[in-house]
């Protein structure tokens, strides 16, 4: 399903909301040190860090919630927080308080009104997975139907930028890939999604640019596979019911997890690690040997610095 987005089609992707030098402290120590970058229309931006990295930070000053000490920020040109920004934008943030005696439908209709040119009713409904809860009070929902309907809230203003702030926290499988189905068609439809989550295939599958950050500051960006590409580790898998401490040993290995009866290895030089394994476990069972995905990547440049 297409979006009819009130915006114009973006075959070009154009910077709408930009950060060049953004640096901000609580207390003076720095959440976001010197951090440059560009949001684009039709591509979704996925900021990845480790708890208190800076990221709910950064979409608080894009949003005009926050100010930031230094640097230059803006959003469609203007302030953030301005209304011309805040007209063309959605959020669904961490924290939210939602009046508790509005129904679904109510809360929608109600957010709908704010903005000039809304997202249809149902349009609205599908993308956040409301079909069949459309008349219930917003105190009865579970945390993960909250979820459901802060999505929904979010792109009510069929918004050319949309901030989301890990969406899918809660969210079970069927909505979880309702959100991604929504991100993926807003985004072809020309809106820019700036996305922090934890779970990485969120960002694997979904991101066109990933930023790293660690205290505060950018230690990678790129495309995903730019990412993955910038560690050369390989994962080893197979069963065994041998401990761990068994494979720590090995030539190169760098880290050891067991899950199940699988054994994983990450391995800086396959070549290596393989032989004495294999020499010392001639029957290993399951045993793969695959590339390094985005999780190996995030946490070695994570714990590394980026260096
Ligand atoms: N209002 C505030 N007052 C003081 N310190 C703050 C405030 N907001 C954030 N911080 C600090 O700034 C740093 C960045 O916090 P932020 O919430 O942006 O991290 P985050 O990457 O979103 O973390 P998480 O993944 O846990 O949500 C943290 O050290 C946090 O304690």
């Amino acid at each position: 399903m297409q979006l009819e987005n009130t915006c114009e089609q973006n075959i070009h992707p154009s910077v709408i909301a930009s950060a060049y030098g953004l640096t901000k402290s609580f207390a003076g120590k720095k959440a976001l040190d010197n951090i440059d970058l560009e949001i684009k229309s039709g591509q979704v931006f996925a900021i990845l860090g480790a708890n208190g990295a800076g990221k709910t930070t950064l979409i608080n000053i894009f949003l005009g919630r926050l100010n930031a000490d230094q640097g230059d920020v803006s959003v469609f040109g203007v302030r953030p927080g301005s209304l011309q920004a805040k007209r063309q934008s959605g959020a669904m943030l961490q924290v939210a308080n939602l009046p508790e005696t509005l129904k679904i439908k109510e809360h929608i209709q109600l957010f709908q009104s704010y903005y000039p040119h809304p997202m249809d009713y149902q349009k609205v409904i599908n993308y956040a997975g409301l079909q069949h809860m459309q008349n219930r009070y917003s105190k009865k929902l579970s945390g993960g139907e909250k979820q459901r309907l802060l999505f929904a809230l979010s792109i009510c203003g069929n918004p050319k930028l949309l901030f989301l702030d890990e969406p899918s926290v809660g969210m079970d499988v069927e909505a979880r890939q309702g959100l991604w189905q929504g991100i993926r068609d807003l985004r072809a439809a020309g809106t820019g999604i700036v996305l922090t989550t934890h779970y990485l295939e969120e960002a694997d599958n979904l991101a066109d640019n990933i930023v790293l950050l660690k205290q505060g500051a950018i230690i990678r960006q790129g495309s995903s596979d730019d990412i993955k590409a910038s560690i050369s580790h390989t994962i080893i898998r197979f069963s065994s019911d041998k401990k761990l401490q068994e494979f720590e040993q090995l030539p190169a290995v760098i880290n050891v997890k067991k899950s199940g009866k699988f054994i994983q290895l990450q391995t800086e030089n396959v070549n290596q690690t393989l032989p004495p394994l294999l020499s010392a476990n001639p029957n290993l069972q399951n045993l793969s040997v695959s590339s390094a995905g985005l999780e190996e990547a995030f946490l070695q440049l994570n714990n590394s610095g980026g260096e």
